[in-house]
Order: structure tokens, then C-alpha cells, then sequence
């Protein structure tokens, strides 16, 4: 996407022709910062302390730690050490996963001697296909607006409501949820985005409100509990949102407060939707709540917040009691009962086993073997 007038990616090769080069999201909105990745660890601490997120900007993430890491060390012990360190990095995301297996899939049968070469070549893949997807969503998605828009009389504005960062942020480029976002305000519908806050780290009001900014499309951040109101008042037309792992059967692992927003859409007939990329789909699992691990990160992330001062100065404060404990669960899963549809590249489908598995059949021996 563009930032400032400027096509790019949220991660590169560098000019160098090895180092990574990626977006420092916890400096954004007040700063535009890029950081160089040398080494497999920078990558995971890149990957822990979110400087990159999003479920498929992980998984692209680590796969050039194993390109650094090989770089490095193309042994065996090496390569099975990158795997290791960087699978540990954040537990919910599949796509870290989906990811790591790739590189191990290609890079495991070579002689050191060519793993780095090939290593470079899949992550530039996994970059490309991560694009190509998203996009395909975006298109899929754009369509289930422009219906909307036709529903309401093409009158006023196409309110859409997102929780979290699902933009290009959050990917390689154009992003999941918010594909038909830009695509759409392009094509002149007049859309409207209220973006939950999502606290506590809050990428939406932080870097959703950056992104749709840069775009120039229209867009209001609200507190995360606003939501339930604006929709019981006619103001939210649809809810579209990323995922960080969704099961064969539809469940859907996306930031906390998600299932909340699908609740409160579902009690008040508002279309909710899951802009899903097929490599965020863990087939191996079905039951969401009680499957899928749910991250928990620092308290602090909680108690403390950070922000810019009118000095111009960026400054952290606690807005907790000294000694006030804080538990930051950093995702939930919303039950695909509450999912109107899933969004992927391939089309639409209804967030069932037979609906996945209608757009996936390469799936269907699989998913059968497993019963
Ligand atoms: C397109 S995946 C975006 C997904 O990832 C976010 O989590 P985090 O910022 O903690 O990596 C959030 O769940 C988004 O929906």
C-alpha cells in the first residue's frame, strides 16, 4: 500500500540482497520507523514484541528468520535451532506455523550448501502468495458490500465496523479485512469504517486509523464496548474482521473482543464477516474453544499506555493502582454459530465443515481421515 504517496510492502529484502527490512509498528502512529533484520533472533523478537503482528505478517516474518538463519548456519542443527526459536515466538497464530513447515518442507531434503538461496526464493513465495490472496479476499469481500450498499438504497454511507488490525499491516500487503475497504472506497462507495480501539494494545486506534488514513477512507475510532450500541441504533450496516487461526469447523481465534462484537452483531441481525486466508485455516482442529491456545502477554501492556505528549515528546504512563494485578488475553475465539460467512480467496462459503471444505476439496480426504 502507500504511506505518504510511496507503494510498499510492510516487509522487504533490503538492497543488500539478504537483510529484512520491515515496519516498526509499535512506533506508528507518531513515527514511521523501518528496521533491518540481520539474524534469525532479531526476527523473533521482531515477531514477540510486535513490531511486526498480524497472523500472516508473522509467518512471512519468520520465514526470513530461517533465510537469516541459514545465512548464518545452513546445518541441520541450525536450521532445526531457527525452527525452534521461532515457532516459540506467539502461540495463536497458525500461519507462524503454516509457515515454519513450509521452510522445513523445502529446506530439510538440501544440502546446506543450497538451502539459502532456496530459503530466500520460498519466502519470497509465501510474500507473493500472501499478496495475491489477500487481494482475491478483498475482491470476494467488496461484492458483500456493494450488496449492502444496494440493500440500505445506496443512501447515506456503508457503515463498516472492524475490530483490530487486519490491513496491510497485518500482511504482506493489502491486508484481509481491510482488502474491500480500499477497494471499495476506490470505486467510489461511500463507505465509512468505526474502528474499535481494541484495547489494550490497541491496533485499531493505533494502526487501522493510521492505514485508512494514509488511504484518505473515511473512518471513526470508538471505545471497544461502543460497537453494541452503534449497531442497536442502525449505525453499523456490517462487521468485517481478520483471524489469527480459524478450525475446520468454522471457529474463528481473532483479538480479544471479537466474540463480544459477534454477539452484539447476531443479537442485532448485523452481518458478520471473516476475511479468511486459507493459510490462517488449522484443519487439524475443530472445536475453537476448547483447541486453539490463547496467547497471554504482559499485564503491562494493560496497566501502562503509551502515547505522545503535546511536547511532541512520546512518553509511557500506568493508569493502574500500584499493585493492581492486570491478565491480558491477547485473543478469543468466536463459536462460527456467530459468523455469517467466511471471506476467502476463493470465494465465500458459510463457516461450516461442508462450506470450508466446498471451496477447499483438496481438503475433504483429510478432514475424513481424521474422524
Ligand atoms: C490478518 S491477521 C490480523 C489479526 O492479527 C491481530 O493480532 P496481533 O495484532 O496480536 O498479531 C488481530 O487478531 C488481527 O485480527
Amino acid at each position: 500500500m502507500k504511506v505518504q504517496g510511496v507503494l510498499m510492502r510492510s516487509i522487504w529484502v533490503e538492497s543488500d540482497g539478504w537483510s529484512v527490512g520491515v515496519i516498526d509498528q509499535t512506533r506508528l502512529p507518531h513515527a514511521f520507523v523501518k528496521v533491518k533484520l540481520t539474524t534469525a533472533d532479531e526476527a523473533g523478537h521482531a515477531i514477540r514484541s510486535m513490531l511486526v503482528r498480524g497472523a500472516p505478517l508473522i509467518g512471512a516474518t519468520a520465514a526470513y528468520g530461517v533465510c537469516l538463519a541459514m545465512r548464518e548456519d545452513p546445518s541441520d542443527g541450525a536450521l532445526e535451532k531457527a525452527l525452534t526459536m521461532l515457532r516459540a515466538t506467539r502461540p495463536t497464530a497458525v500461519n507462524l506455523h503454516w509457515a515454519l513447515d513450509g521452510m522445513r518442507q523445502v529446506l530439510a531434503p538440501l544440502k546446506p550448501e543450497l538451502r539459502v538461496a532456496s530459503a530466500y526464493r520460498h519466502a519470497a513465495a509465501l510474500c507473493d502468495e500472501d499478496v495475491a490472496i489477500n487481494r482475491a479476499i478483498g475482491e470476494h469481500a467488496l461484492k458483500l458490500f456493494q450488496e449492502a450498499w444496494d440493500k440500505k438504497g445506496r443512501k447515506g454511507r456503508l457503515n463498516v465496523l472492524t475490530h483490530c488490525n487486519a490491513g496491510w499491516l497485518a500482511t504482506v500487503d493489502w491486508g484481509t479485512a481491510l482488502a474491500p475497504m480500499y477497494l471499495a472506497h476506490d470505486a467510489g462507495l461511500p463507505l465509512h469504517v468505526w474502528v474499535d480501539e481494541t484495547r489494550p494494545r490497541n491496533q485499531g486506534a493505533v494502526l487501522t486509523a493510521w492505514e485508512l488514513g494514509q488511504h484518505g477512507v473515511p473512518h471513526t475510532v470508538i471505545a471497544d464496548n461502543v460497537g453494541g450500541h452503534l449497531m442497536q441504533h442502525g449505525d453499523v450496516d456490517l462487521c468485517i474482521v481478520g483471524t489469527d487461526r480459524t478450525t475446520a469447523h468454522g471457529d474463528v481465534a481473532n483479538k480479544i473482543g471479537t466474540y463480544l462484537k459477534a454477539l452484539a452483531a447476531k443479537d442485532n441481525g448485523v452481518p458478520f464477516y471473516v476475511a479468511l486466508p486459507s493459510p490462517t485455516i488449522d484443519w487439524t482442529i475443530h472445536d475453537g474453544v476448547k483447541e486453539i491456545p490463547i496467547e497471554q502477554r504482559e499485564g503491562t501492556e494493560l496497566s501502562d499506555v503509551t502515547g505522545r505528549l503535546p511536547s511532541g515528546d512520546i512518553a509511557t504512563v500506568r493508569i493502574t493502582p500500584p499493585g493492581s494485578p492486570a491478565a491480558n488475553y491477547a485473543f478469543d475465539v468466536t463459536p462460527a454459530r456467530l459468523v455469517t460467512a467466511l471471506i476467502t480467496e476463493r470465494g465465500v462459503c458459510p463457516a461450516t465443515e461442508e462450506g470450508m471444505l466446498s471451496l477447499f476439496p483438496e481438503r475433504r480426504a483429510e478432514r475424513s481421515a481424521a474422524k
